[in-house]
Protein backbone atom coordinates (compact mmCIF):
# COMPACT_ATOMS: atom_id res chain seq x y z
CA UNK A 1 0.00 0.00 0.00
CA UNK A 2 1.08 3.62 -0.59
CA UNK A 3 1.78 5.72 2.49
CA UNK A 4 0.26 9.19 2.80
CA UNK A 5 1.82 11.34 5.51
CA UNK A 6 -0.41 13.86 7.27
CA UNK A 7 1.22 16.37 9.62
CA UNK A 8 -1.13 17.93 12.14
CA UNK A 9 -1.36 19.89 15.39
CA UNK A 10 -4.26 18.15 17.13
CA UNK A 11 -3.29 17.22 20.67
CA UNK A 12 -4.96 15.14 23.38
CA UNK A 13 -8.53 14.07 22.72
CA UNK A 14 -8.46 15.74 19.28
CA UNK A 15 -5.29 13.88 18.25
CA UNK A 16 -6.80 10.55 19.25
CA UNK A 17 -9.84 11.32 17.13
CA UNK A 18 -7.62 12.19 14.14
CA UNK A 19 -5.95 8.77 14.51
CA UNK A 20 -9.34 7.05 14.69
CA UNK A 21 -10.49 8.80 11.49
CA UNK A 22 -7.31 7.77 9.65
CA UNK A 23 -7.78 4.18 10.90
CA UNK A 24 -11.31 4.15 9.55
CA UNK A 25 -10.15 5.32 6.12
CA UNK A 26 -7.28 2.81 6.14
CA UNK A 27 -9.65 -0.04 6.98
CA UNK A 28 -12.09 1.01 4.24
CA UNK A 29 -9.65 0.22 1.38
CA UNK A 30 -6.25 -1.41 0.88
CA UNK A 31 -4.44 0.85 -1.60
CA UNK A 32 -3.42 3.66 0.79
CA UNK A 33 -2.33 4.01 4.38
CA UNK A 34 -2.77 7.48 5.90
CA UNK A 35 -0.21 8.14 8.65
CA UNK A 36 -1.11 11.09 10.90
CA UNK A 37 1.90 12.65 12.63
CA UNK A 38 1.46 15.08 15.54
CA UNK A 39 3.99 17.89 15.06
CA UNK A 40 3.25 20.11 18.08
CA UNK A 41 1.36 23.41 18.01
CA UNK A 42 -0.04 25.05 14.88
CA UNK A 43 3.02 27.35 14.78
CA UNK A 44 5.39 24.40 15.27
CA UNK A 45 3.75 22.52 12.41
CA UNK A 46 3.86 25.51 10.06
CA UNK A 47 7.56 26.04 10.79
CA UNK A 48 8.26 22.31 10.39
CA UNK A 49 6.35 22.19 7.10
CA UNK A 50 8.25 25.13 5.60
CA UNK A 51 11.60 23.66 6.68
CA UNK A 52 10.68 20.22 5.31
CA UNK A 53 9.58 21.72 2.00
CA UNK A 54 12.91 23.51 1.63
CA UNK A 55 14.70 20.22 2.31
CA UNK A 56 12.54 18.38 -0.25
CA UNK A 57 10.83 16.35 2.47
CA UNK A 58 7.40 17.92 2.81
CA UNK A 59 4.54 15.67 3.94
CA UNK A 60 1.70 15.03 1.46
CA UNK A 61 -0.83 16.81 3.69
CA UNK A 62 -0.26 19.45 6.35
CA UNK A 63 -2.65 21.22 8.68
CA UNK A 64 -2.29 25.01 8.83
CA UNK A 65 -4.21 27.28 11.20
CA UNK A 66 -6.53 29.85 9.67
CA UNK A 67 -4.12 32.77 10.14
CA UNK A 68 -1.49 30.96 8.02
CA UNK A 69 -3.84 30.99 5.01
CA UNK A 70 -2.44 34.07 3.23
CA UNK A 71 1.10 32.77 3.72
CA UNK A 72 0.21 29.36 2.24
CA UNK A 73 -1.79 30.90 -0.63
CA UNK A 74 1.26 32.86 -1.70
CA UNK A 75 3.59 29.83 -1.52
CA UNK A 76 2.74 28.93 -5.13
CA UNK A 77 5.58 26.48 -5.81
CA UNK A 78 5.10 24.67 -2.52
CA UNK A 79 1.40 23.86 -2.56
CA UNK A 80 -0.82 21.79 -4.82
CA UNK A 81 -4.12 23.73 -4.85
CA UNK A 82 -6.91 21.42 -3.73
CA UNK A 83 -9.33 22.37 -6.54
CA UNK A 84 -6.56 21.48 -9.02
CA UNK A 85 -5.76 18.19 -7.28
CA UNK A 86 -9.42 17.18 -7.37
CA UNK A 87 -9.66 18.07 -11.05
CA UNK A 88 -6.42 16.25 -11.98
CA UNK A 89 -7.42 13.09 -10.13
CA UNK A 90 -11.04 13.11 -11.33
CA UNK A 91 -12.35 13.29 -7.76
CA UNK A 92 -15.77 14.83 -7.14
CA UNK A 93 -15.42 18.18 -5.36
CA UNK A 94 -18.08 20.80 -4.81
CA UNK A 95 -16.87 24.01 -3.10
CA UNK A 96 -20.52 25.03 -2.60
CA UNK A 97 -21.01 22.09 -0.26
CA UNK A 98 -19.10 24.05 2.41
CA UNK A 99 -20.64 26.71 4.66
CA UNK A 100 -20.16 30.13 3.01
CA UNK A 101 -17.94 31.45 5.87
CA UNK A 102 -15.70 28.40 5.53
CA UNK A 103 -15.60 28.31 1.73
CA UNK A 104 -14.74 32.00 1.34
CA UNK A 105 -11.93 31.80 3.90
CA UNK A 106 -10.01 29.28 1.79
CA UNK A 107 -10.95 30.57 -1.67
CA UNK A 108 -8.44 32.75 -3.57
CA UNK A 109 -9.43 36.13 -5.02
CA UNK A 110 -9.81 34.47 -8.44
CA UNK A 111 -12.40 32.05 -7.06
CA UNK A 112 -10.47 28.82 -6.46
CA UNK A 113 -10.48 26.80 -3.27
CA UNK A 114 -6.83 26.26 -2.45
CA UNK A 115 -7.00 24.15 0.72
CA UNK A 116 -9.42 21.63 2.17
CA UNK A 117 -11.44 22.83 5.15
CA UNK A 118 -11.24 20.33 8.00
CA UNK A 119 -11.54 21.84 11.44
CA UNK A 120 -13.30 25.19 11.66
CA UNK A 121 -14.10 26.70 15.03
CA UNK A 122 -15.09 30.04 16.48
CA UNK A 123 -14.47 31.44 19.96
CA UNK A 124 -17.18 31.12 22.61
CA UNK A 125 -17.57 31.85 26.33
CA UNK A 126 -17.25 28.90 28.72
CA UNK A 127 -18.47 29.43 32.28
CA UNK A 128 -18.29 27.46 35.50
CA UNK A 129 -21.89 26.83 36.57
CA UNK A 130 -20.95 25.98 40.16
CA UNK A 131 -19.06 29.26 40.60
CA UNK A 132 -21.92 31.19 38.99
CA UNK A 133 -24.43 29.59 41.37
CA UNK A 134 -22.20 30.33 44.36
CA UNK A 135 -21.96 33.99 43.31
CA UNK A 136 -25.73 34.14 42.73
CA UNK A 137 -25.41 34.87 39.00
CA UNK A 138 -28.27 33.26 37.11
CA UNK A 139 -27.50 33.88 33.44
CA UNK A 140 -24.23 34.22 31.52
CA UNK A 141 -23.22 37.79 30.58
CA UNK A 142 -24.31 39.02 27.15
CA UNK A 143 -22.22 42.18 26.95
CA UNK A 144 -18.68 43.04 28.05
CA UNK A 145 -20.12 45.46 30.63
CA UNK A 146 -22.17 42.62 32.13
CA UNK A 147 -19.15 40.32 31.99
CA UNK A 148 -17.07 42.89 33.88
CA UNK A 149 -19.72 43.10 36.63
CA UNK A 150 -20.00 39.31 36.87
CA UNK A 151 -16.22 38.82 36.90
CA UNK A 152 -15.86 41.20 39.86
CA UNK A 153 -18.79 39.62 41.66
CA UNK A 154 -17.32 36.13 41.25
CA UNK A 155 -14.05 37.22 42.85
CA UNK A 156 -15.52 39.48 45.55
CA UNK A 157 -18.03 36.83 46.68
CA UNK A 158 -15.25 34.27 46.97
CA UNK A 159 -16.95 32.04 44.40
CA UNK A 160 -13.75 31.99 42.31
CA UNK A 161 -10.18 33.19 42.61
CA UNK A 162 -10.34 34.67 39.13
CA UNK A 163 -13.24 35.89 37.02
CA UNK A 164 -12.15 35.56 33.40
CA UNK A 165 -9.19 34.21 31.51
CA UNK A 166 -8.63 33.71 27.81
CA UNK A 167 -6.80 31.49 25.37
CA UNK A 168 -5.72 32.76 21.93
CA UNK A 169 -5.66 36.40 23.15
CA UNK A 170 -5.42 38.07 19.73
CA UNK A 171 -8.05 35.81 18.18
CA UNK A 172 -10.63 36.23 20.93
CA UNK A 173 -9.96 39.79 22.22
CA UNK A 174 -8.96 41.61 19.04
CA UNK A 175 -9.77 39.65 15.87
CA UNK A 176 -13.21 38.41 16.94
CA UNK A 177 -13.91 41.44 19.14
CA UNK A 178 -13.54 43.52 15.95
CA UNK A 179 -15.80 41.29 13.82
CA UNK A 180 -18.57 40.97 16.41
CA UNK A 181 -18.63 44.70 17.11
CA UNK A 182 -18.39 45.63 13.43
CA UNK A 183 -15.00 47.31 13.73
CA UNK A 184 -12.15 46.95 11.23
CA UNK A 185 -9.11 44.93 12.33
CA UNK A 186 -7.31 45.96 9.12
CA UNK A 187 -8.15 47.97 6.01
CA UNK A 188 -9.28 46.40 2.69
CA UNK A 189 -11.93 44.26 4.44
CA UNK A 190 -9.21 42.79 6.66
CA UNK A 191 -7.21 41.94 3.55
CA UNK A 192 -9.99 40.25 1.52
CA UNK A 193 -10.20 43.20 -0.89
CA UNK A 194 -6.50 43.73 -1.48
CA UNK A 195 -3.02 42.66 -0.45
CA UNK A 196 -2.08 46.22 0.59
CA UNK A 197 -4.16 46.01 3.78
CA UNK A 198 -2.87 47.67 6.94
CA UNK A 199 -3.75 47.04 10.60
CA UNK A 200 -6.10 49.62 12.13
CA UNK A 201 -7.34 47.93 15.34
CA UNK A 202 -5.35 50.50 17.32
CA UNK A 203 -7.46 53.31 15.85
CA UNK A 204 -10.80 51.94 17.10
CA UNK A 205 -11.68 53.56 20.44
CA UNK A 206 -13.93 50.63 21.45
CA UNK A 207 -11.12 48.12 20.85
CA UNK A 208 -8.58 50.15 22.80
CA UNK A 209 -11.07 50.65 25.67
CA UNK A 210 -11.74 46.91 25.77
CA UNK A 211 -8.05 46.04 26.19
CA UNK A 212 -7.71 48.81 28.79
CA UNK A 213 -10.67 47.30 30.71
CA UNK A 214 -9.02 43.86 30.74
CA UNK A 215 -5.81 45.48 32.00
CA UNK A 216 -7.72 47.22 34.82
CA UNK A 217 -9.55 44.00 35.74
CA UNK A 218 -6.18 42.27 36.12
CA UNK A 219 -5.56 44.29 39.29
CA UNK A 220 -8.41 42.57 41.14
CA UNK A 221 -8.15 39.17 39.36
CA UNK A 222 -11.48 39.83 37.66
CA UNK A 223 -9.31 39.04 34.62
CA UNK A 224 -6.14 36.97 34.54
CA UNK A 225 -3.94 36.78 31.48
CA UNK A 226 -3.16 33.11 30.90
CA UNK A 227 -0.54 33.24 28.16
CA UNK A 228 -0.35 32.72 24.41
CA UNK A 229 -2.05 30.18 22.12
CA UNK A 230 -4.27 27.88 24.21
CA UNK A 231 -2.34 27.99 27.48
CA UNK A 232 -4.98 30.13 29.27
CA UNK A 233 -7.40 27.18 29.09
CA UNK A 234 -5.67 25.53 32.07
CA UNK A 235 -6.83 28.28 34.44
CA UNK A 236 -10.44 27.42 33.63
CA UNK A 237 -9.92 23.66 33.62
CA UNK A 238 -8.42 23.76 37.11
CA UNK A 239 -11.45 25.68 38.41
CA UNK A 240 -9.38 28.81 39.16
CA UNK A 241 -11.05 31.16 36.66
CA UNK A 242 -14.84 31.01 36.37
CA UNK A 243 -14.98 32.15 32.73
CA UNK A 244 -12.89 31.43 29.66
CA UNK A 245 -13.00 32.73 26.12
CA UNK A 246 -11.59 30.18 23.71
CA UNK A 247 -12.29 27.93 20.75
CA UNK A 248 -15.56 26.01 20.50
CA UNK A 249 -13.25 23.04 19.88
CA UNK A 250 -11.87 23.14 23.41
CA UNK A 251 -15.12 21.52 24.51
CA UNK A 252 -13.79 17.94 24.39
CA UNK A 253 -10.74 18.81 26.51
CA UNK A 254 -12.72 20.91 28.99
CA UNK A 255 -15.31 18.17 29.39
CA UNK A 256 -12.57 15.72 30.29
CA UNK A 257 -10.90 18.11 32.76
CA UNK A 258 -14.14 19.27 34.44
CA UNK A 259 -15.53 15.76 34.92
CA UNK A 260 -16.38 15.20 38.59
CA UNK A 261 -15.04 18.67 39.48
CA UNK A 262 -17.52 21.28 38.21
CA UNK A 263 -20.31 21.82 35.74
CA UNK A 264 -19.74 24.13 32.80
CA UNK A 265 -21.83 25.66 30.05
CA UNK A 266 -21.24 27.54 26.82
CA UNK A 267 -22.54 31.00 25.84
CA UNK A 268 -21.87 33.36 22.92
CA UNK A 269 -18.89 35.71 23.17
CA UNK A 270 -20.06 38.97 24.75
CA UNK A 271 -20.40 42.09 22.61
CA UNK A 272 -19.83 45.76 23.29
CA UNK A 273 -23.28 47.35 23.54
CA UNK A 274 -21.77 50.80 23.08
CA UNK A 275 -20.24 49.83 19.73
CA UNK A 276 -23.14 47.88 18.16
CA UNK A 277 -26.82 47.47 18.93
CA UNK A 278 -26.81 43.85 17.77
CA UNK A 279 -23.70 41.63 17.79
CA UNK A 280 -22.56 40.59 14.33
CA UNK A 281 -21.15 37.23 13.23
CA UNK A 282 -17.87 36.00 14.67
CA UNK A 283 -15.13 34.68 12.36
CA UNK A 284 -13.66 31.23 11.97
CA UNK A 285 -10.56 29.78 13.50
CA UNK A 286 -9.18 26.27 13.46
CA UNK A 287 -7.31 25.04 10.42
CA UNK A 288 -7.47 23.62 6.90
CA UNK A 289 -5.47 20.97 5.08
CA UNK A 290 -2.90 21.91 2.47
CA UNK A 291 -1.54 19.47 -0.08
CA UNK A 292 2.19 19.87 -0.68
CA UNK A 293 4.14 19.56 -3.93
CA UNK A 294 6.69 16.83 -4.56
CA UNK A 295 4.67 13.60 -4.22
CA UNK A 296 3.98 10.87 -6.79
CA UNK A 297 0.75 10.64 -8.80
CA UNK A 298 -0.22 7.57 -6.77
CA UNK A 299 0.11 9.49 -3.53
CA UNK A 300 -1.97 12.35 -4.93
CA UNK A 301 -4.69 9.93 -6.01
CA UNK A 302 -4.84 8.66 -2.42
CA UNK A 303 -4.75 12.19 -0.98
CA UNK A 304 -7.74 13.18 -3.11
CA UNK A 305 -9.68 10.12 -1.97
CA UNK A 306 -8.81 10.77 1.66
CA UNK A 307 -9.83 14.46 1.49
CA UNK A 308 -13.08 13.41 -0.10
CA UNK A 309 -13.63 10.94 2.74
CA UNK A 310 -12.80 13.59 5.37
CA UNK A 311 -15.41 16.01 4.10
CA UNK A 312 -18.16 13.37 3.83
CA UNK A 313 -21.24 14.16 5.95
CA UNK A 314 -20.72 11.11 8.19
CA UNK A 315 -17.08 11.90 9.05
CA UNK A 316 -17.75 15.62 9.48
CA UNK A 317 -20.83 15.10 11.64
CA UNK A 318 -18.92 12.69 13.89
CA UNK A 319 -15.85 14.96 14.10
CA UNK A 320 -17.93 18.07 14.87
CA UNK A 321 -20.11 16.40 17.48
CA UNK A 322 -17.09 14.92 19.27
CA UNK A 323 -14.85 18.00 19.20
CA UNK A 324 -16.87 21.21 19.21
CA UNK A 325 -15.57 22.23 15.77
CA UNK A 326 -18.48 23.37 13.61
CA UNK A 327 -19.71 21.09 10.83
CA UNK A 328 -18.00 22.55 7.75
CA UNK A 329 -20.53 21.36 5.19
CA UNK A 330 -24.24 22.07 4.99
CA UNK A 331 -24.89 18.32 4.65
CA UNK A 332 -23.06 17.54 7.90
CA UNK A 333 -24.90 20.36 9.67
CA UNK A 334 -28.26 19.05 8.41
CA UNK A 335 -27.33 15.53 9.51
CA UNK A 336 -26.52 16.71 13.05
CA UNK A 337 -29.79 18.64 13.22
CA UNK A 338 -31.76 15.63 11.99
CA UNK A 339 -30.07 13.41 14.59
CA UNK A 340 -31.22 15.85 17.27
CA UNK A 341 -27.62 16.60 18.26
CA UNK A 342 -28.24 20.29 18.98
CA UNK A 343 -31.29 19.63 21.15
CA UNK A 344 -29.52 16.83 23.03
CA UNK A 345 -26.26 18.74 23.60
CA UNK A 346 -26.70 22.03 25.44
CA UNK A 347 -24.38 24.76 24.17
CA UNK A 348 -23.35 22.89 21.03
CA UNK A 349 -25.25 25.22 18.72
CA UNK A 350 -23.70 28.39 20.17
CA UNK A 351 -20.67 28.32 17.84
CA UNK A 352 -22.51 27.69 14.59
CA UNK A 353 -25.29 30.17 15.46
CA UNK A 354 -22.77 32.88 16.34
CA UNK A 355 -20.74 32.23 13.20
CA UNK A 356 -23.71 32.32 10.83
CA UNK A 357 -25.89 35.09 12.32
CA UNK A 358 -26.64 37.92 9.86
CA UNK A 359 -24.71 38.61 6.66
CA UNK A 360 -20.96 39.17 7.03
CA UNK A 361 -19.86 42.67 6.05
CA UNK A 362 -16.31 43.90 5.39
CA UNK A 363 -15.39 43.54 9.07
CA UNK A 364 -16.76 40.01 9.32
CA UNK A 365 -15.38 37.85 6.54
CA UNK A 366 -12.25 36.79 8.40
CA UNK A 367 -8.62 37.82 8.02
CA UNK A 368 -6.49 37.51 4.90
CA UNK A 369 -3.22 39.00 6.08
CA UNK A 370 0.26 37.84 5.15
CA UNK A 371 2.69 37.00 7.97
CA UNK A 372 -0.30 36.85 10.33
CA UNK A 373 1.32 34.14 12.52
CA UNK A 374 4.22 36.58 13.12
CA UNK A 375 1.75 39.44 13.67
CA UNK A 376 -0.06 37.36 16.31
CA UNK A 377 3.23 37.00 18.19
CA UNK A 378 3.78 40.75 18.05
CA UNK A 379 0.24 41.37 19.29
CA UNK A 380 0.75 38.90 22.15
CA UNK A 381 3.98 40.62 23.15
CA UNK A 382 2.24 44.01 23.18
CA UNK A 383 -0.87 42.76 24.99
CA UNK A 384 1.45 41.40 27.66
CA UNK A 385 2.79 44.95 28.14
CA UNK A 386 -0.75 46.28 28.56
CA UNK A 387 -1.67 43.48 30.95
CA UNK A 388 1.43 43.90 33.14
CA UNK A 389 0.81 47.63 33.27
CA UNK A 390 4.09 48.71 31.67
CA UNK A 391 2.17 50.38 28.79
CA UNK A 392 -1.36 51.73 28.42
CA UNK A 393 -3.63 49.79 26.05
CA UNK A 394 -3.36 52.68 23.56
CA UNK A 395 0.45 52.62 23.61
CA UNK A 396 0.61 48.83 23.41
CA UNK A 397 -1.82 48.58 20.49
CA UNK A 398 -0.26 51.47 18.55
CA UNK A 399 3.10 49.72 18.68
CA UNK A 400 1.50 46.37 17.84
CA UNK A 401 -0.12 47.84 14.72
CA UNK A 402 3.06 49.65 13.69
CA UNK A 403 5.25 46.57 14.05
CA UNK A 404 2.53 44.41 12.46
CA UNK A 405 2.31 46.76 9.49
CA UNK A 406 6.05 46.37 8.94
CA UNK A 407 5.38 42.60 8.67
CA UNK A 408 2.61 43.24 6.13
CA UNK A 409 4.88 45.48 4.06
CA UNK A 410 7.65 42.89 4.16
CA UNK A 411 5.17 40.21 3.05
CA UNK A 412 3.91 42.35 0.17
CA UNK A 413 7.47 42.89 -1.05
CA UNK A 414 8.33 39.18 -0.82
CA UNK A 415 5.22 38.19 -2.79
CA UNK A 416 5.71 40.74 -5.56
CA UNK A 417 9.37 39.72 -6.07
O1 LIG B 1 -8.23 25.69 18.74
P1 LIG B 1 -8.64 25.87 17.30
O2 LIG B 1 -8.23 24.74 16.43
O3 LIG B 1 -10.08 26.17 17.19
O4 LIG B 1 -7.85 27.14 16.76
C1 LIG B 1 -7.85 28.35 17.45
C2 LIG B 1 -7.27 29.46 16.59
O5 LIG B 1 -8.16 29.79 15.56
C3 LIG B 1 -5.98 29.11 15.94
O6 LIG B 1 -5.52 30.15 15.14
Amino acid sequence: ATTITWWHAMEGALGEKVNAIADEFNASQDEYVVKPVYKGSYSDNLTATIAAFRAGQAPAITQVFEVGTATMMSAKGAIYPVYQLMQDTGTPFDPDAFLPAVKSYYTSSDGHMLSMPFNSSTPVLYYNQDAFAKAGIETPPRTWAELGRDAHKLVESGAAECGLTTAWPSWTQLENFSAINDLPFATQANGFNGSDARLVFDQQPATVAHIQDLAEWQKSHAFEYGGRADSGTKRFQSGRCAMLTTSSASRAGIQEAAKGKFGFAIAPLPYDAEAVSQPRNSIIGGASLWVMQGQSDTVYQGVAEFLNFLSSPAVQADWASFTGYVPITTAAYEQLKAEGFYTKTPGASVAIDQLTRGTPDDNGRGLRLGNMPQIRNIIAEQLEKAFNGSETAAQALTTAAKRGNAELEQFERSVSN
